[in-house]
């Protein structure tokens, strides 16, 4: 446990704009690299936000050729969770809304957008947007995250679970 406290603390240091911004962790759902049903997002710096270049595979297909909603929205979840690190603490999604303008579709790269629009208190309100390579904007989304001490995330660890 001290040693996952450090891992995490570890990553909130300065990220230049335009930087690298590292994974929540290796078997996060949405970017971590050892979780072979994950979506492996990764994400930069982008001024005061956070932007992503992702392509869906057929793990996350819906309809046929189309992600799955669920699978869209666990991108821009995460995507969000990349804000932290600029945000210098943790926060955890307390309400995510996606709307979906235009389908999502397996195999094409679209740009994923997000930045914090307020903070109040603990709470930060954020926007996020996906656009296809033709500039046409396919979701767009907010969501409330509330920032959590790292003992939050102690409720989660049990020896028994693979990646903790
Ligand atoms: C020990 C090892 C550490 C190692 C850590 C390693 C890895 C960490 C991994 C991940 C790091 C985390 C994030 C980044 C990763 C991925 C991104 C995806 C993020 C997620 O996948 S994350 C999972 C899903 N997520 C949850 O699992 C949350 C479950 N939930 C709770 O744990 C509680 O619910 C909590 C703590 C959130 C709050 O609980 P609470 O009791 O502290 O606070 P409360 O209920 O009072 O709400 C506070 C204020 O929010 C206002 N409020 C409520 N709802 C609102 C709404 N809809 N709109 C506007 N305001 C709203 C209230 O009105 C109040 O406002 P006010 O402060 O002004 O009174």
């Amino acid at each position: 446990m001290q040693a996952l406290l450090a891992m995490w603390s570890e990553k909130f240091v300065g990220y230049p704009d335009g930087s690298d911004l590292p994974a929540h962790h290796d078997h996060c759902l949405g970017c971590g690299p050892e979780n072979p049903h994950g979506h492996r997002l990764r994400a930069v710096r982008h001024g005061d936000g956070v932007q992503a270049w992702h392509t869906f595979d057929n793990r996350h297909v819906g309809a046929p050729g189309i992600a799955h909603g669920g699978a869209v929205a666990t991108v821009v979840d995460d995507l969000y969770g990349f804000l932290l690190f600029l945000e210098g603490g943790p926060a955890v999604t307390r309400q995510l809304a996606v709307d979906y303008l235009a389908p999502v579709l397996i195999g094409t790269t679209y740009r994923l957008d997000a930045q914090v629009a307020r903070r109040e208190g603990r709470k930060l309100f954020v926007t996020a947007g996906a656009t296809a390579p033709d500039g046409r904007p396919v979701i767009t989304s907010t969501a409330v995250f509330v920032k959590v001490s790292v003992e939050h995330f102690a409720q989660g660890i049990s020896p028994d679970v693979p990646g903790d």
